[in-house]
């Protein structure tokens, strides 16, 4: 009888880099990255996540590897329903044919525009939810890093996506103050080909530069220099070329993007309340998101606020895991449509 009223409530991280899916009572179930495959020329979608992803730099004329997110936003609201609806079928496959359109949680920036976020909640509809609620990407991150949000005490999270930093200070079951900045993993590759091609005369794709960032990528003073072949196109002869470049040279590209996370955090500690900032003196930094695994990075950030730093144990899986535990609290996000989405100063 209970499988007539079944529903699989719904967690997304629908990120700039990767997307995530965690169904409740089951945990994360789809892991992939935010990208589609489609034939231009009859709009037919030819592949979603690995194997899109697989085909960036190598697809023939008539098929674009679309990455529709851009800087934690939707960039081709067709293609992000599109690619929403897959991942959602996919996570609930075994989902019994009575079954009810799930409720979802989905995450966005919190420096998000009202349009923006009208935009993922009627992309997520239109992917097949019942009903979709906004939750800020740093508050999801916080309550997936198992931070005390709830309780009377300032936590700082620092979630650094692909496309976007945030960095929020959070208590009392609401975002304090916060920071969203447009700059986050996708930036650093960007630097590193930008880096590559003016001082090394060869280009590179976005794939090998994601690859360097994380093989030898490290922020502020590397400590082993290690060195890395890596194969691109002479852009002087137009023939493949190997060049040998090493981790100072990328700890060197990295440096303002870096830089940039570094200020977004201390201009965070600047707004934050006396109070709420001793307690984060006390219990220290959280960093989530893929960004937060580059190298030295909490080292960096530590050194600079002079506070400790500490990396959440999954960090590319805590805002899907908060987004999913924030299901626990629907209630609360159906009578206050606006709760963890904006903070009370700005
Ligand atoms: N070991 C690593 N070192 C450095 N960066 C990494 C590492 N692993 C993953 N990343 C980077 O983390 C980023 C993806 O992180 P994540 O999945 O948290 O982002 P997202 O949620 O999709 O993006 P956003 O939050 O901006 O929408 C990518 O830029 C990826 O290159």
């Amino acid at each position: 009888m209970g499988k007539l009223s079944f529903s699989q409530d719904l967690g997304i991280d629908l990120g700039t880099a990767n997307t995530l899916v965690f169904v409740k009572g089951k945990g994360v179930v789809v892991r992939e990255p935010s990208v589609v495959a489609k034939n231009i020329e009859t709009n037919e979608i030819e592949a979603v996540g690995d194997a899109a992803k697989n085909m960036i730099g190598r697809t023939p004329g008539n098929i674009a590897v679309i990455r529709p997110m851009r800087d934690g936003v939707i960039a081709d609201y067709d293609t992000t329903s599109a690619m929403m609806r897959y991942y959602m079928n996919k996570a609930m496959k075994q989902r019994s044919l009575f079954a009810k359109k799930p409720s979802v949680m989905v995450c966005v920036p919190s420096g998000i525009t009202l349009v923006e976020e009208r935009a993922v909640i009627d992309a997520t509809k239109q992917a097949g939810a019942k009903e979709a609620f906004p939750i800020a990407e740093p508050f999801a991150a916080a309550i997936g890093a198992g931070l005390p949000v709830w309780e009377p005490t300032g936590s700082m999270i620092v979630d650094i996506g692909g496309g976007t930093t945030e960095v929020a200070v959070i208590s009392l079951g609401g975002i304090v103050t916060s920071m969203s900045i447009r700059i986050a993993g996708d930036d650093m590759d960007e630097a590193i080909i930008n880096y590559i091609r003016k001082n090394h005369n060869l280009l590179i794709g976005e794939r090998s530069a994601e690859s360097i960032k994380i093989e030898i990528g490290t922020a502020g003073k590397v400590k082993e220099n290690k060195e890395l072949d890596i194969r691109g196109r002479n852009l002087l002869t137009g023939l493949p070329k190997t060049v040998t470049i090493t981790a100072e040279e990328i700890s060197f590209a990295l440096e303002d993007t870096v830089h940039a996370i570094v200020e977004a955090v201390k201009n965070t500690l600047e707004k934050t309340p006396p109070e709420l900032a001793a307690d984060i003196m006390d219990r220290g930094i959280v960093l989530s998101g893929g960004g937060a695994l580059l190298h030295n990075l909490d080292k960096v950030i530590s050194d600079e606020t002079k506070i400790p730093v500490f990396i959440t144990e999954n960090p590319l899986d805590s805002v899907a895991i908060g987004t999913g535990k924030s299901l626990d609290y629907i209630k609360q996000f159906r009578s206050q449509p606006n709760v963890a989405t904006r903070p009370s100063i700005e």
